[in-house]
């Protein structure tokens, strides 16, 4: 099980606390188990806090096996109503053990927040000497064995272990995927468990049996090739009511996300994610017949040279040679592994070999998911999709506009990495094994943001339009009129209908089409512009993390809470230009300053409603202009909006300026 974190301000350890806490509780027999943390801030608080929790581990784990908890991230379980939910122990013994561990919790969070607000622990001694000295970018491999499983015993808890790989400044990282990299090459010395399971630092485990669910469809397929991984879907907990950021991707799961599993099988999505060991390992469905036997005869390795891919280190080529032949060779105990653990995650460990190109998790995107599913899927595995109830997983969406629009910025941009580069997935239909359909489903989602420009200049078309007394709608009077109308009212009631299927509100339906036009505007085309310049060789694409806050229920019931917000990112210029223009563009309307025209060639009701219908999209961009603190469009950007559209009406505007 690994988790990965990365910076201790945008993702407070309380939170990644819980989702270590809620993964050292599954149902499953702990001394099967291994948690792996990866912590790419190499901050002491985080590691700080992570010891803490070991301790707590210890009653909470006993505490939710004991009593059958079904919620097992503890700020999840007391933060509802103190009063028990159906189905649960009333028992006084169960009442009082309750409240001694809301005590503890109580504490524990306590200590975090402390330790957070005083840069506790000051003096950097005894635990914390290895954090004395290092910067984030520049540091030595950190690794610590935080709870170890020495009886091998079901009843005791899994392995915890905290690693910060080493990090240079002049050596590439490669974000997430290099840290996954790490963790695989850890864990296979330390533990080698046939099966990986990853989880962002916010998504903790909702449903205590997931392991088993996931066992179910993973060993449960008649071929292993049925079967690469096992995706559960992203569910988020505690969104805001009809989700006013559009990123609760409830609908794109009920749609997209099952029926892509009718073809080869669903995306990976980075979290929530079952691997193979030996699929990451750079495994084809064809190996699986014959690794055995080439392998391995009489116990011996035979072709150690094959895996010259994984690097130098002897003993993890032999962890390797075992996962890839199916035999777990579980070292007796994790500390005789260290020296060599220590070897694997130092940063120039992977030159000269096949990591992120052919093995483990794939260089090259900031959305290194989808690149290493479609690495998978182009070898002609399938995967599976693993939806329990209750959901396996929860994560936080972003909330807020700057939140929102840093993570659309990243996917435009890893996905269009993916598309430009040699491994998209038209190569792969047409030389390797992804199938047709699944390639079209890549391509819907690679191409997404290039869409982005063509919609902008459409965007402008109804203001030009106006601004020019001209049309590119037919008029009301002619027939041809029909034609475009009824596109724009089958498609709107067709979306509305989805959501409405799946139980989403009709402000569900129009926040998220709203938001859609708001990010395609402004994130994704600076996607778009950050994939040309790398093509350029101007500029290098950056992974940039998203912010996650523990929301508490005081928040989530604010009349202000999914109120868009605004920062100084210049991602908000092209909205809020857009929205200027169409706005001079109606102002010049209604006094008629726009330029004569006869009664056939003027511009008519159509581009008036669109115009009216783009501002409706861009509404939270005009409040923006108006409302105060992070509510209001900063006035920097008015002005470069401003000036932009200001340049657009003169450019188009036959009017005296
Ligand atoms: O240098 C880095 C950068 C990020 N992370 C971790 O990567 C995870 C994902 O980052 P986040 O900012 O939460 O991204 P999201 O947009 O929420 O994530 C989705 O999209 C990403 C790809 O864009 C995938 O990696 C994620 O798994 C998927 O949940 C987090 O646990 C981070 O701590 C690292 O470990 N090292
Ligand atoms: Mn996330």
């Amino acid at each position: 099980m690994f988790v990965t974190t990365a910076d201790p301000q945008l993702e407070p350890p309380i939170i990644t606390v819980n989702t270590v806490l809620s993964l050292m509780a599954v149902d499953y027999p702990a001394h099967k188990l291994a948690c792996y943390v990866s912590d790419d801030g190499c901050s002491p608080l985080t590691f700080y806090s992570l010891m803490e929790a070991a301790k707590f581990a210890k009653l909470w784990v006993p505490f939710c096996k004991k009593y059958n908890i079904q919620l097992r991230a503890p700020f999840r379980y007391f933060a509802r109503n103190s009063t028990t939910s159906s189905g649960e122990d009333c028992s006084m013994e169960f009442q009082q053990a309750r409240d001694t561990m809301k005590d503890e919790y109580e504490k524990l969070r306590r200590k975090i927040e402390d330790a957070s607000l005083g840069s506790v622990p000051s003096n950097l001694s005894g635990e914390f000497v290895a954090f004395s000295n290092t910067e984030r970018k520049n540091h030595p491999t950190i690794i610590k064995i935080m709870l170890e499983n020495k009886g091998g015993s079901p009843d005791e808890l899994p392995h915890l272990i905290y690693i910060s790989r080493e990090k240079q400044p002049k050596h590439p990282h490669h974000y997430k995927a290099g840290a996954m990299n790490v963790l695989t090459r850890v864990s296979g010395l330390m533990t080698n468990a046939p099966l990986m399971l990853n989880v962002d630092c916010d998504m903790y485990a909702n449903n205590p049996q997931i392991v088993l669910h996931a066992l179910c469809l993973l060993l449960g397929t008649k071929y292993e090739r049925d079967c690469a991984f096992v995706q559960c879907l992203q569910y988020f907990y505690d969104g805001a009511k009809d989700d006013p950021f559009g990123n609760q991707l409830v609908v794109r799961n009920e749609y997209l996300g099952q029926g892509i599993v009718g073809i080869q099988g669903p995306y990976y999505e980075g979290t929530g994610c079952f691997h193979r060991r030996k699929v990451i390992y750079g495994s084809w469905p064809e190996d699986m017949k014959t690794e055995k036997k080439s392998l391995i005869s009489n116990g011996e390795l035979t072709k150690v040279e094959s895996l010259n891919g994984f690097g130098i280190s002897k003993q993890f080529i032999n962890s390797v040679a075992h996962a890839l032949q199916g035999n777990s060779d579980n070292p007796k105990d994790l500390w005789s592994s260290l020296e060599a653990a220590y070897q694997v995650s130092s940063c120039t460990y992977e030159y000269n070999t096949n990591w992120g190109k052919e093995i483990g998790w794939m260089y090259g995107s900031t959305t290194e998911d989808i690149l290493t599913g479609l690495a998978i899927h182009t070898k002609g595995w399938r995967s599976l999709c693993c939806l329990p109830n209750p959901p396996a997983f929860l994560g936080c969406a972003p909330s807020g506009g700057p939140a929102s629009m840093t993570q659309q910025k990243r996917w435009a941009t890893g996905l269009l990495e993916i598309l430009v580069s040699k491994r998209n997935p038209i190569y792969g239909t047409l030389f390797m094994h992804l199938h047709l359909r699944q390639c079209l489903a890549y391509l819907w989602l690679l191409t997404r943001a290039l869409r982005s420009i063509p919609e902008f200049l459409y965007a402008l078309l109804p203001a030009y339009c106006i601004m020019t007394n001209s049309h590119f709608l037919p008029k009301g009077q002619e027939p041809a009129i029909i034609i475009p109308a009824t596109i724009f009212v089958i498609y709107n009631l067709y979306c509305l209908y989805e959501y409405l299927a799946v139980g989403l509100s009709i402000r569900a339906w129009w926040n998220n089409q709203r938001m859609q036009r708001m990010t395609s505007a402004c994130a994704w085309s600076f996607g778009v512009l950050s994939v040309v310049l790398k093509l350029l060789g101007l500029s290098e694409t950056v992974f940039e993390v998203s912010k996650k806050d523990q929301s508490t229920s005081s928040d989530s019931t604010s009349a202000e809470f999914g109120s868009f917000t605004f920062d100084e990112s210049p991602v908000f210029v092209p909205g809020t230009a857009l929205l200027l223009v169409h706005l001079i563009a109606l102002f010049t309307m209604s006094l008629g300053l726009h330029p004569q025209a006869s009664e056939s060639s003027g511009s008519s009701l159509g581009e008036v409603i669109c115009t009216v219908w783009v501002v409706m999209y861009f509404w939270p961009f005009f409040r923006g202009l108006f409302r105060r603190g992070k509510y209001r469009i900063p006035s920097t950007t008015i002005m470069k909006g401003a000036i932009l559209a200001t340049f657009f009406a003169y450019l188009f505007t036959p009017i005296g300026w």
